[in-house]
Protein backbone atom coordinates (compact mmCIF):
# COMPACT_ATOMS: atom_id res chain seq x y z
CA UNK A 1 0.00 0.00 0.00
CA UNK A 2 0.86 3.39 -0.66
CA UNK A 3 0.57 5.95 2.27
CA UNK A 4 0.63 9.82 1.97
CA UNK A 5 1.27 11.69 4.61
CA UNK A 6 0.14 15.77 5.08
CA UNK A 7 0.83 17.12 7.97
CA UNK A 8 -0.56 20.78 7.08
CA UNK A 9 -3.48 20.00 4.37
CA UNK A 10 -5.42 22.87 2.74
CA UNK A 11 -8.06 24.25 1.16
CA UNK A 12 -6.60 25.98 -1.96
CA UNK A 13 -9.28 28.96 -2.72
CA UNK A 14 -8.33 29.00 -6.72
CA UNK A 15 -9.05 32.71 -8.10
CA UNK A 16 -9.19 33.29 -11.30
CA UNK A 17 -8.50 37.29 -11.38
CA UNK A 18 -8.39 39.45 -14.33
CA UNK A 19 -5.82 41.94 -14.18
CA UNK A 20 -4.85 41.78 -10.74
CA UNK A 21 -3.94 45.24 -9.49
CA UNK A 22 -2.18 45.17 -5.56
CA UNK A 23 -4.00 48.17 -4.86
CA UNK A 24 -7.43 48.06 -5.89
CA UNK A 25 -10.54 45.85 -4.88
CA UNK A 26 -10.23 42.66 -7.48
CA UNK A 27 -12.73 40.63 -7.87
CA UNK A 28 -12.88 36.78 -9.08
CA UNK A 29 -13.80 35.76 -12.80
CA UNK A 30 -13.70 32.38 -11.18
CA UNK A 31 -12.82 30.58 -8.06
CA UNK A 32 -12.81 26.88 -6.39
CA UNK A 33 -11.63 26.06 -3.21
CA UNK A 34 -10.47 22.72 -3.33
CA UNK A 35 -9.06 20.33 -0.69
CA UNK A 36 -4.94 20.38 -1.28
CA UNK A 37 -1.63 19.69 0.26
CA UNK A 38 1.22 17.92 -0.94
CA UNK A 39 0.31 14.49 0.07
CA UNK A 40 -3.53 14.85 -0.42
CA UNK A 41 -2.54 15.90 -3.83
CA UNK A 42 -0.09 12.93 -4.55
CA UNK A 43 -2.92 10.41 -3.01
CA UNK A 44 -5.32 12.24 -5.66
CA UNK A 45 -3.11 11.52 -8.46
CA UNK A 46 -2.42 7.91 -7.92
CA UNK A 47 -6.23 6.96 -7.25
CA UNK A 48 -7.07 8.63 -10.83
CA UNK A 49 -4.17 5.89 -11.72
CA UNK A 50 -6.13 3.56 -9.63
CA UNK A 51 -3.33 3.03 -7.32
CA UNK A 52 -4.83 1.82 -4.20
CA UNK A 53 -3.18 4.60 -1.17
CA UNK A 54 -4.44 5.68 2.30
CA UNK A 55 -4.02 9.76 2.87
CA UNK A 56 -2.64 10.53 6.50
CA UNK A 57 -2.48 13.15 8.14
CA UNK A 58 -3.59 16.53 10.44
CA UNK A 59 -7.35 17.97 10.21
CA UNK A 60 -8.80 20.44 12.54
CA UNK A 61 -11.95 22.69 12.85
CA UNK A 62 -14.89 23.28 10.01
CA UNK A 63 -12.18 23.60 7.22
CA UNK A 64 -10.82 19.97 8.30
CA UNK A 65 -14.09 18.91 8.07
CA UNK A 66 -14.36 20.16 4.45
CA UNK A 67 -11.30 18.78 3.07
CA UNK A 68 -12.87 15.33 4.53
CA UNK A 69 -15.96 15.55 2.91
CA UNK A 70 -14.40 16.19 -0.05
CA UNK A 71 -11.88 13.41 0.30
CA UNK A 72 -14.55 10.86 0.63
CA UNK A 73 -16.68 12.78 -2.25
CA UNK A 74 -13.51 11.54 -5.01
CA UNK A 75 -13.35 8.15 -3.29
CA UNK A 76 -10.29 8.72 -1.94
CA UNK A 77 -8.72 6.14 1.60
CA UNK A 78 -8.08 8.17 4.44
CA UNK A 79 -7.16 8.23 8.03
CA UNK A 80 -6.74 11.33 9.01
CA UNK A 81 -5.87 12.63 13.02
CA UNK A 82 -8.63 14.96 13.78
CA UNK A 83 -6.95 17.87 16.52
CA UNK A 84 -9.03 19.71 18.79
CA UNK A 85 -7.49 23.36 18.50
CA UNK A 86 -7.26 25.68 15.71
CA UNK A 87 -8.51 25.43 12.21
CA UNK A 88 -6.79 23.31 9.01
CA UNK A 89 -5.44 26.25 6.87
CA UNK A 90 -6.89 27.81 3.70
CA UNK A 91 -4.27 28.81 0.69
CA UNK A 92 -4.75 31.17 -1.60
CA UNK A 93 -3.38 30.48 -5.44
CA UNK A 94 -4.21 33.45 -7.76
CA UNK A 95 -4.05 33.00 -10.98
CA UNK A 96 -3.91 36.09 -13.20
CA UNK A 97 -1.27 37.29 -15.49
CA UNK A 98 0.79 36.03 -13.18
CA UNK A 99 0.66 33.06 -10.86
CA UNK A 100 0.79 34.05 -6.49
CA UNK A 101 -0.18 32.08 -3.69
CA UNK A 102 -0.25 32.95 -0.29
CA UNK A 103 -0.12 29.83 2.31
CA UNK A 104 -1.63 29.93 5.70
CA UNK A 105 0.02 28.44 8.86
CA UNK A 106 -2.82 25.83 9.66
CA UNK A 107 -3.22 24.41 13.32
CA UNK A 108 -0.78 24.23 16.10
CA UNK A 109 0.21 21.16 16.65
CA UNK A 110 1.82 19.03 20.09
CA UNK A 111 4.07 15.97 20.97
CA UNK A 112 0.72 14.49 21.79
CA UNK A 113 -0.41 14.87 18.55
CA UNK A 114 2.85 13.33 17.34
CA UNK A 115 2.64 10.03 19.04
CA UNK A 116 -0.54 9.96 17.55
CA UNK A 117 0.77 9.55 14.12
CA UNK A 118 3.70 7.01 14.82
CA UNK A 119 1.04 4.79 16.33
CA UNK A 120 -0.04 5.28 13.05
CA UNK A 121 2.91 4.94 10.78
CA UNK A 122 4.59 2.08 12.88
CA UNK A 123 1.64 -0.53 11.77
CA UNK A 124 3.30 -0.11 7.95
CA UNK A 125 5.62 -2.47 6.78
CA UNK A 126 8.31 -3.42 4.10
CA UNK A 127 5.60 -4.06 1.67
CA UNK A 128 4.59 -0.03 1.97
CA UNK A 129 5.54 3.10 0.78
CA UNK A 130 4.93 6.04 2.27
CA UNK A 131 5.02 9.91 0.74
CA UNK A 132 5.86 12.48 3.41
CA UNK A 133 6.00 16.09 1.52
CA UNK A 134 4.99 19.88 2.39
CA UNK A 135 5.78 21.83 5.65
CA UNK A 136 4.73 20.99 8.85
CA UNK A 137 2.67 23.24 10.86
CA UNK A 138 4.17 25.10 14.44
CA UNK A 139 4.57 23.42 17.04
CA UNK A 140 6.00 20.26 15.17
CA UNK A 141 9.88 19.63 14.91
CA UNK A 142 12.09 20.33 12.37
CA UNK A 143 13.05 16.77 12.53
CA UNK A 144 9.94 15.29 12.23
CA UNK A 145 10.32 13.96 8.95
CA UNK A 146 13.73 12.66 9.61
CA UNK A 147 12.41 11.29 12.90
CA UNK A 148 9.88 9.16 10.75
CA UNK A 149 12.68 8.23 8.29
CA UNK A 150 14.45 7.02 11.01
CA UNK A 151 11.65 4.79 12.40
CA UNK A 152 10.14 3.19 9.03
CA UNK A 153 13.19 2.53 7.36
CA UNK A 154 14.77 0.05 8.83
CA UNK A 155 11.66 -1.58 8.59
CA UNK A 156 11.95 -1.58 4.86
CA UNK A 157 9.44 0.82 4.45
CA UNK A 158 10.12 2.66 1.33
CA UNK A 159 9.88 6.37 1.65
CA UNK A 160 10.35 9.27 -0.46
CA UNK A 161 10.43 13.06 0.55
CA UNK A 162 9.01 16.24 -1.26
CA UNK A 163 9.99 19.03 1.15
CA UNK A 164 12.48 21.85 1.24
CA UNK A 165 15.17 23.03 3.59
CA UNK A 166 16.16 21.20 6.48
CA UNK A 167 13.12 19.04 6.54
CA UNK A 168 14.30 17.65 3.36
CA UNK A 169 18.07 17.34 4.20
CA UNK A 170 17.66 15.50 7.80
CA UNK A 171 15.66 13.10 5.90
CA UNK A 172 18.96 12.42 3.89
CA UNK A 173 21.13 10.59 6.23
CA UNK A 174 17.97 7.97 6.20
CA UNK A 175 18.13 7.11 2.62
CA UNK A 176 14.71 8.56 1.06
CA UNK A 177 14.11 6.09 -2.29
CA UNK A 178 13.54 8.97 -4.00
CA UNK A 179 13.43 12.71 -3.31
CA UNK A 180 11.90 15.66 -5.59
CA UNK A 181 13.28 19.28 -5.18
CA UNK A 182 12.37 21.73 -8.06
CA UNK A 183 15.48 23.58 -9.25
CA UNK A 184 14.57 26.36 -7.02
CA UNK A 185 14.58 24.51 -3.82
CA UNK A 186 17.75 22.36 -4.46
CA UNK A 187 19.84 25.87 -5.00
CA UNK A 188 18.21 27.06 -1.91
CA UNK A 189 19.31 23.91 -0.17
CA UNK A 190 22.85 23.67 -1.59
CA UNK A 191 23.06 27.63 -1.29
CA UNK A 192 24.34 28.08 -4.84
CA UNK A 193 22.80 29.00 -8.13
CA UNK A 194 22.97 25.62 -10.47
CA UNK A 195 22.68 27.81 -13.93
CA UNK A 196 22.08 24.48 -16.53
CA UNK A 197 22.55 20.50 -16.83
CA UNK A 198 25.73 20.06 -15.33
CA UNK A 199 25.67 21.85 -12.24
CA UNK A 200 21.64 20.47 -11.36
CA UNK A 201 23.58 17.15 -12.09
CA UNK A 202 26.72 17.78 -9.42
CA UNK A 203 23.27 19.07 -7.03
CA UNK A 204 21.68 15.55 -7.63
CA UNK A 205 25.52 13.65 -6.70
CA UNK A 206 25.54 15.87 -3.88
CA UNK A 207 22.08 15.18 -2.33
CA UNK A 208 22.95 11.19 -3.52
CA UNK A 209 26.16 11.57 -1.40
CA UNK A 210 24.21 12.90 2.05
CA UNK A 211 22.16 9.33 1.14
CA UNK A 212 19.05 9.97 -0.97
CA UNK A 213 18.34 7.26 -3.69
CA UNK A 214 16.78 8.53 -6.68
CA UNK A 215 17.09 11.92 -7.01
CA UNK A 216 14.11 14.07 -9.43
CA UNK A 217 14.76 17.54 -10.22
CA UNK A 218 11.71 19.24 -11.59
CA UNK A 219 12.42 22.11 -13.65
CA UNK A 220 8.62 23.36 -14.45
CA UNK A 221 8.26 24.21 -18.09
CA UNK A 222 12.10 23.01 -18.80
CA UNK A 223 11.07 19.55 -18.05
CA UNK A 224 12.94 17.54 -15.49
CA UNK A 225 16.03 15.64 -14.25
CA UNK A 226 16.55 12.25 -12.89
CA UNK A 227 19.87 10.58 -10.96
CA UNK A 228 19.06 7.35 -10.29
CA UNK A 229 20.58 4.87 -7.31
CA UNK A 230 22.24 2.83 -9.62
CA UNK A 231 24.21 5.94 -11.00
CA UNK A 232 22.18 6.36 -14.44
CA UNK A 233 21.08 10.13 -15.54
CA UNK A 234 18.54 11.27 -17.18
CA UNK A 235 16.69 14.58 -18.42
CA UNK A 236 13.29 14.97 -20.25
CA UNK A 237 11.85 17.40 -21.61
CA UNK A 238 7.87 18.90 -20.89
CA UNK A 239 5.61 19.30 -23.48
CA UNK A 240 4.35 22.78 -24.30
CA UNK A 241 0.62 23.40 -23.43
CA UNK A 242 -1.25 26.18 -21.80
CA UNK A 243 -0.77 26.55 -18.43
CA UNK A 244 -3.69 26.72 -16.71
CA UNK A 245 -2.96 25.92 -13.23
CA UNK A 246 0.36 24.72 -12.17
CA UNK A 247 -0.29 24.38 -8.28
CA UNK A 248 -0.27 20.33 -7.84
CA UNK A 249 2.71 19.81 -10.71
CA UNK A 250 5.15 18.88 -8.43
CA UNK A 251 2.79 16.24 -6.45
CA UNK A 252 1.62 15.07 -9.61
CA UNK A 253 4.59 14.21 -10.91
CA UNK A 254 5.75 12.04 -7.48
CA UNK A 255 2.37 10.44 -7.96
CA UNK A 256 3.37 9.56 -11.57
CA UNK A 257 6.80 8.77 -10.93
CA UNK A 258 5.52 6.35 -8.15
CA UNK A 259 2.51 5.15 -10.27
CA UNK A 260 5.33 3.84 -13.13
CA UNK A 261 7.34 1.89 -10.65
CA UNK A 262 4.47 -0.10 -9.10
CA UNK A 263 3.97 -0.95 -12.87
CA UNK A 264 6.84 -2.69 -13.67
CA UNK A 265 9.66 -1.16 -11.99
CA UNK A 266 10.91 0.39 -14.76
CA UNK A 267 13.04 3.88 -13.95
CA UNK A 268 13.09 5.49 -17.53
CA UNK A 269 9.30 4.98 -17.74
CA UNK A 270 8.42 5.45 -14.24
CA UNK A 271 9.97 9.17 -15.15
CA UNK A 272 7.88 9.86 -18.32
CA UNK A 273 5.49 9.33 -16.57
CA UNK A 274 6.18 11.97 -13.91
CA UNK A 275 6.31 14.37 -16.54
CA UNK A 276 3.39 13.27 -17.99
CA UNK A 277 1.95 13.37 -15.16
CA UNK A 278 2.99 17.20 -14.11
CA UNK A 279 2.88 18.47 -17.25
CA UNK A 280 -1.11 17.27 -17.52
CA UNK A 281 -2.21 18.79 -14.25
CA UNK A 282 0.11 21.89 -15.32
CA UNK A 283 -2.47 22.19 -18.07
CA UNK A 284 -5.73 21.24 -16.11
CA UNK A 285 -7.48 23.40 -13.60
CA UNK A 286 -6.57 20.49 -11.43
CA UNK A 287 -5.32 17.33 -10.63
CA UNK A 288 -5.66 15.60 -14.31
CA UNK A 289 -7.11 12.53 -15.11
CA UNK A 290 -5.87 9.63 -16.54
CA UNK A 291 -6.37 9.92 -19.95
CA UNK A 292 -5.00 13.38 -20.03
CA UNK A 293 -1.24 12.15 -18.63
CA UNK A 294 -1.21 9.36 -21.21
CA UNK A 295 -2.10 11.21 -23.73
CA UNK A 296 1.40 13.41 -23.50
CA UNK A 297 3.67 10.75 -22.76
CA UNK A 298 4.48 10.30 -26.51
CA UNK A 299 5.76 13.97 -26.24
CA UNK A 300 8.38 13.95 -24.06
CA UNK A 301 12.07 13.25 -25.38
CA UNK A 302 13.84 11.45 -22.58
CA UNK A 303 17.80 11.55 -23.10
CA UNK A 304 20.97 10.00 -21.50
CA UNK A 305 23.21 12.63 -19.65
CA UNK A 306 27.02 11.37 -19.51
CA UNK A 307 28.36 11.39 -15.59
N1 LIG B 1 4.79 25.42 -17.66
C1 LIG B 1 4.86 24.09 -17.75
N2 LIG B 1 4.83 23.47 -18.96
C2 LIG B 1 4.94 22.13 -19.05
N3 LIG B 1 5.07 21.31 -17.99
C3 LIG B 1 5.11 21.87 -16.77
C4 LIG B 1 4.99 23.28 -16.57
N4 LIG B 1 5.06 23.54 -15.23
C5 LIG B 1 5.21 22.33 -14.63
N5 LIG B 1 5.25 21.33 -15.53
C6 LIG B 1 5.45 19.91 -15.30
O1 LIG B 1 5.29 19.60 -13.93
C7 LIG B 1 6.55 19.16 -13.36
C8 LIG B 1 6.68 19.72 -11.97
O2 LIG B 1 6.65 21.13 -12.04
P1 LIG B 1 7.45 22.10 -11.07
O3 LIG B 1 8.89 22.00 -11.34
O4 LIG B 1 6.80 23.42 -11.20
O5 LIG B 1 7.18 21.41 -9.65
P2 LIG B 1 6.89 22.08 -8.25
O6 LIG B 1 7.62 23.38 -8.14
O7 LIG B 1 7.14 21.04 -7.23
O8 LIG B 1 5.33 22.33 -8.41
P3 LIG B 1 4.19 22.71 -7.35
O9 LIG B 1 4.87 23.09 -6.06
O10 LIG B 1 3.47 23.84 -8.01
O11 LIG B 1 3.35 21.49 -7.23
C9 LIG B 1 7.63 19.63 -14.35
O12 LIG B 1 8.78 18.82 -14.27
C10 LIG B 1 6.88 19.50 -15.68
O13 LIG B 1 6.83 18.15 -16.08
O1 LIG C 1 2.85 25.04 2.37
P1 LIG C 1 3.26 23.73 1.72
O2 LIG C 1 2.87 22.55 2.53
O3 LIG C 1 4.69 23.71 1.30
O4 LIG C 1 2.48 23.65 0.34
C1 LIG C 1 1.07 23.57 0.33
C2 LIG C 1 0.57 23.68 -1.10
O5 LIG C 1 0.94 24.91 -1.70
O6 LIG C 1 1.14 22.63 -1.86
C3 LIG C 1 0.19 22.09 -2.76
C4 LIG C 1 0.73 22.13 -4.15
O7 LIG C 1 1.93 21.42 -4.24
C5 LIG C 1 -1.08 22.88 -2.56
O8 LIG C 1 -2.21 22.05 -2.69
C6 LIG C 1 -0.94 23.48 -1.19
O9 LIG C 1 -1.67 24.66 -1.01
Amino acid sequence: MIYTLTCNPSLDYIMKVHDFSPTAVNRTADANLIAGGKGINVAVMLSHFDVPVTALGFVAGFTGDEIMRQLRQWGCTEDFIRVEDGLSRINVKVKSDAEFEINGAGPRLNATDVDRLFAQLDTLTADDYLVVSGSIPAGLPVTLYSDILSRLTPRGVRCIVDATGSLLNETLPHRPLLVKPNHHELEELLDRPLPDIAHLLDGAKELQQRGARHVLISRAGDGALLLTDDGRAYTASAPHGIVRNSVGAGDSMVAGFLAGLRNDGDIESAFRLAVAAGSASAFDDWLAPKDAVCRLLTQIEISTVAL
